[in-house]
């Protein structure tokens, strides 16, 4: 077998550099960042099992679930890279409470992450992920930040992406033209372009929910998730959401973190999970729905607000949400 040869995925983002409106290589250097920062993390969760990194941290997040270490490793090494790249004003992160404040007057940008997706996964050797957004900060350079630049909506991101670390390690962004993957070649310690201009299929027969939730769904859901049964669709849930999204994305299939009766809202974070994953799925020519509404419209009232999130091949989001409608009216 040959080595890779292709582009490299610090020569793709020069190459691209000119298709952004300011293109003066802010961005670039973020995305630099991040794919920096990426491969120490995909460094730290290969040897998760050979070292103590592994395990519960001993404290909870913002949103009360357990931290587990290397979720507090990936949130360090990416701030720090973020910190350091100095394009970055401010950072919103699952696991930090408050906003981040790079008190970095000359930052442009603002950067929402999930630094590691799906880390109940951690221990058992199994996918998970890093979710990003960036945003254009809107309030002028020098001030304070604000809120209204933390918090807006989706359909404002300038770019957005996730890692998967799986059986092999993925990088996958867009910057609003188009999506495009890059796949982690070890020995080298780079990405290269591996799956260029991603399209997802319209329609599929994947759908993916945890179906522990049953008792707690509304009778339109229960409805769609037995239609999906009748037409002997997959069902594939692996509790990671970039690696659920990411498997769904090319194989054509539907994502689904509903509202339950003891979470209305669902459990997924608009900013940092439902939006980055929405821009990219709508680059991709797929959709993305909180089952009524688009993902990318929603106007964020809260740094860690969750939203149900229907995600996906469009025909079956499509299909979701008219049996979502249906079922209210009758
Ligand atoms: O165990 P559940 O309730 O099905 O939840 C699974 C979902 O929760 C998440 O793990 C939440 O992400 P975090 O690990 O970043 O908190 C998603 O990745 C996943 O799709
Ligand atoms: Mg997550
Ligand atoms: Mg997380």
């Amino acid at each position: 077998m040959g080595s890779p040869v292709g582009i490299t995925l610090d020569r793709f983002i020069k190459s691209k550099q000119d298709d952004f409106p300011f293109a003066s290589g802010e961005l670039s250097q973020i995305l630099r960042d991040i794919a920096l920062a990426s491969k120490i993390v995909n460094r730290e969760i290969n040897r998760a099992g050979l070292s103590n990194i592994s395990g519960a941290y001993g404290s909870t997040n913002v949103q009360g679930e357990e931290q587990q270490n290397l979720d507090v490793v990936a949130n360090i090494r990416f701030c720090r890279a973020l910190t350091k790249g100095g394009e970055v004003c401010a950072i919103v992160s699952e696991e930090d409470d408050e906003v981040i404040d790079l008190q970095n007057s000359s930052g442009k940008y603002v950067v929402a992450m999930d630094p590691l997706d799906g880390s109940s996964n951690i221990d058992v050797n199994i996918s998970i992920g890093t979710i990003f957004s960036i945003y254009r900060r809107v309030t002028p350079l020098g001030s304070p930040i604000q809120l209204e630049d933390v918090m807006q909506p989706g359909n404002k991101q300038v770019a957005a992406g996730y890692v998967l670390y799986g059986s092999s390690t993925m990088l996958v962004y867009t910057t609003g033209r188009g999506v495009n993957g890059f796949t982690y070649e070890h020995s080298l310690g780079e990405f290269f372009l591996s799956h260029p201009k991603m399209k997802a299929p319209l329609d599929g027969k994947i759908y993916s929910i945890n179906e522990g939730l049953d008792s707690q769904i509304d009778e339109g859901l229960k409805q769609y998730i037995a239609d999906c049964k009748a037409k002997n669709f997959s069902a594939r849930y692996i509790g990671s959401l970039v690696a659920d999204f990411h498997r769904n994305l090319l194989k054509g299939g539907i994502y689904i973190y509903p509202s339950t009766t003891k979470a209305p809202k669902g459990k997924l974070r608009l900013l940092y999970e439902a939006n980055s994953l929405a821009f990219i799925a709508e680059q991709a020519g797929a959709s993305a729905s909180d089952g009524e509404n688009r993902i990318l419209d929603i106007i964020p009232d809260s740094l860690h607000q969750r939203t149900p999130l229907y995600i996906g091949s469009t025909e079956m989001v499509k299909t979701a949400e008219q049996t979502l409608r249906e079922a209210k009216v009758h």
